[in-house]
């Protein structure tokens, strides 16, 4: 079922076009990743989603209705944010407090374990904490919230790599036993390419990838060997990048599902950091070769 969605949607602050014409629709009960470059437009689009900003053209539907000053949709979404800002004389203690108050399924006993777990003090004031344990404020409030729409727009950026994983499993042990539907948008993407069941990409404002992370990984591989036997293999299918040292050539191609080594080609399968890095790096008019519409993931 789909729980956003979005139809030709656009963003302009003056001059800039933060978001153009975006189409795409985010599921329940799916992870999934919004990927992008910095300035491509990420968190205007999150602002959108949660009703903290409205788009110059376009609509967007959350659970069916319009977002903005909209309470109804509002109370079933939780926005954490990297740059959360809590009143100066606020601890910890009353954020998670003022959080409970907010949201319907917040989980106390799991909110403290979690607390517990990141090490984060509850009685040193907001603006005593380490950037780190503020990203812990706000990944402990996410998780503990249970609400069915939660977007993470890079709130995990201060935490430590041990911090971090644990926010990694604590997301998906929780999302197992109550699923909901979850947004990460990050930088990290190896960090995070297990997680994600559904990848939406967007660059200067444009979506460029927006289909299920199986369906991506399937598309592309890269394949490595002599010059000559590799540019024949490759011949006809589209090339997101090209190496080569001497006489050695490795391309990382779109559409050879069943591609498989050979006695002098070496066939691999390509990370979805990579995917999304080349695709990113590729010309605008060769991206709708992969799978990249700027529409609904296909056969849906
Ligand atoms: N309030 C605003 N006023 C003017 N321009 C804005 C505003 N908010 C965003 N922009 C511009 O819109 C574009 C998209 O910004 P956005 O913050 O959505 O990107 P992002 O993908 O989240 O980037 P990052 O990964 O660096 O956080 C940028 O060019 C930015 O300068």
């Amino acid at each position: 079922m789909t729980v956003v969605s979005l139809q030709g949607v656009t963003k302009r602050y003056g001059a800039t076009t933060a978001v153009q014409d975006a189409s795409f629709d985010l599921y329940e009960g799916r992870i999934h990743g919004m990927l992008g470059r910095n300035g491509a437009g990420k968190s205007t689009l999150m602002r959108m989603l949660t009703g903290q900003d409205f788009p110059t053209a376009g609509q967007i539907r959350v659970f069916g209705q319009n977002p903005y000053e909209n309470a109804d949709v509002l109370r079933q979404v939780c926005f954490i944010k990297e740059s959360q800002k809590y009143p100066d004389i606020f601890q910890a203690r009353h954020a998670l407090h003022a959080a409970s108050l907010v949201f319907p399924n917040w989980d106390a006993d799991f909110a403290a374990e979690l607390v517990e777990e990141f090490r984060l003090p509850l009685k040193t004031r907001a603006k005593k904490l380490s950037r780190g344990q503020l990203s812990a404020v706000g990944v402990v409030i996410g998780l503990a919230a249970r609400a069915p729409l939660t977007l993470f727009d890079e709130p995990y950026l201060g935490l430590d790599a041990v911090a971090r994983q644990l926010f990694y499993d604590r997301l998906l042990a929780d999302y197992a036993e109550h699923p909901r539907t979850i947004v990460l948008s990050t930088h990290l993407i190896d960090e995070v390419s297990d997680l994600i069941e559904h990848v939406v990409v967007i660059d200067r404002g444009r979506i460029i990838m927006n289909d299920s992370a199986e369906n991506l990984r399937s598309q592309a591989v890269t394949v490595s060997g002599p010059s000559r036997a590799v540019e024949e293999f490759a011949a006809g299918h589209t090339v997101l990048h090209r190496e080569e040292i001497g006489g050695f050539v490795r391309v990382t191609l779109v559409g050879v599902p069943d591609a498989r080594d050979t006695d002098n080609l070496r066939v691999e399968p390509v990370s979805l950091q990579q995917l999304v890095v080349r695709t990113t790096q590729l010309a605008d008019g060769d991206r709708a070769l992969v799978g990249a519409k700027n529409g609904r993931e296909a056969g849906r």
